[in-house]
């Protein structure tokens, strides 16, 4: 299957993400893509929760999830947004950290909420407290589509591998890591975690990412790792996007999975032990 990791610098207007987002779109479509992923808040960086009130809305008013909609009928393709920062039901006022899976008729096929906060001083001029901001989900998700099962994540969500292994036991055959990584941390721990994640699963692992500056309106910015990445199953890195913004195309075999899974069957393998 032909695919494409878009890797882009939101800022924190979500009409102009949108537009970017299209744009990538569209290029990755004239290559041949069949699916489109595209990374962690794609319609909104920010780091204000008084700005994100003003341009974020509910699900049902999202011009970003309607304009990708819109994109996935007019070009019969599936589309991963990685997530939106979206309004919710939560009782504290905090949005949702939300990705879809759209179908190529526009459906939505399926939502998952990260469930992993990302609540970490990094240094002494960097710090973040998403549980501030955001409500975390509680149920893991698994979604078909023509090429096989995918297992949804988001971010901060691959440093808990019994989620990946959950999504795996469910039958998933790729499991995709949105992503807006911290730059201290994506140096460090980036590449080997989303090659660990695939070699423990035996699952291809797509992780379309946020790069560069994000300057908000106010004038602070936040700084992400790009670097979006391809594993396969094996644990191989089969495309990196390095930190421009930009599409990576990438043909999956997902034949590869059962394969790799046939070699090294630790997926199998689990014992029941006592705790410690
Ligand atoms: O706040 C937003 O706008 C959207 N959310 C994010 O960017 C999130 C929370 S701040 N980022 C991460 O999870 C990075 C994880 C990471 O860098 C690591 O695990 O090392």
């Amino acid at each position: 299957m032909r695919t494409a990791l878009v890797q882009m610098t939101s800022t924190d207007q979500p009409p102009e993400n949108l537009a970017a987002a299209l744009r990538f779109i569209e290029a990755a479509v004239a290559l041949g893509a069949q699916i489109v992923l595209t990374p962690e808040v794609t319609n909104c960086v920010s780091l204000s929760r008084r700005h994100q009130n003003t341009v974020l809305t509910v699900e049902d008013d999202d011009q970003t999830l309607a304009g990708l909609r819109d994109a996935a009928v007019r070009h019969g393709i599936w589309i991963l947004i990685g997530s939106l920062a979206l309004k919710s039901q939560d009782p504290d006022a905090r949005f949702a950290n939300r990705s879809f899976l759209i179908g190529p008729d526009g459906k939505i096929i399926a939502r998952y909420d990260k469930i992993h906060m990302f609540d970490v001083v990094l240094s002494d001029t960097e710090s973040y407290r998403e549980s501030d901001g955001f409500r975390p989900g509680d149920t893991a998700v698994v979604a078909d589509t023509p090429i096989g099962r995918f297992g949804m994540t988001v971010c901060y969500d691959l440093r808990f591998p019994a989620l990946h292994r959950s999504l795996a036991q469910a039958g998933a055959h790729v499991l995709t890591v949105p992503s807006a990584f911290a730059v201290p941390t994506g140096k460090a721990h980036w590449e080997v975690l989303l090659r660990a994640r695939a070699i423990e699963t035996g699952c291809f692992v797509l992780a379309p990412a946020q790069t560069g500056r994000h300057v908000g309106s106010d004038g602070r910015f936040r700084e992400t790792w790009g670097h979006s990445l391809a594993i396969d199953p094996w644990g191989r890195v089969i495309a990196d996007a390095g930190t421009e913004t930009g599409i990576t195309m990438v043909d999956l075999d997902l034949t590869e999975v059962a394969k790799t899974r046939g070699r090294m069957p630790s997926l199998r393998h689990d014992r029941e032990f006592l705790a410690p």
